[in-house]
């Protein structure tokens, strides 16, 4: 992961409070990022949608693609961030 490629992409929904905290990591880390909407609402959950979960199996969000890693779980996902980009 220390090497930079691709802009990162978050799996996010906007009213899911584990997108938050890592849009603040980000935003504070001053990391350029793209965002994937996955609506919890829409046709029961687009977290539950095969394409989705080949991202996160765990069928949640949020999930950050970055340095061709796909990150799951927010309080992992932030302390990754914090630590390889500095
Ligand atoms: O990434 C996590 O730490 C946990 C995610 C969830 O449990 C999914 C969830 O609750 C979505 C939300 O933030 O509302």
């Amino acid at each position: 992961m220390s090497v930079m490629g691709a802009k990162p992409i978050l799996y996010s929904y906007w009213r899911s409070s584990c997108s938050w905290r890592v849009r603040i990591a980000l935003n504070l880390k001053e990391i350029p990022y793209d965002i994937k909407p996955v609506s919890l609402i829409k046709g029961g959950g687009e977290q539950h949608c095969n394409e989705y979960r080949e991202i996160n199996p765990m069928e949640q969000v949020p999930a950050l693609h970055i340095d061709g890693h796909t990150l799951v779980e927010s309080v992992s996902i932030t302390q990754l961030v914090h630590f390889y980009r500095i």
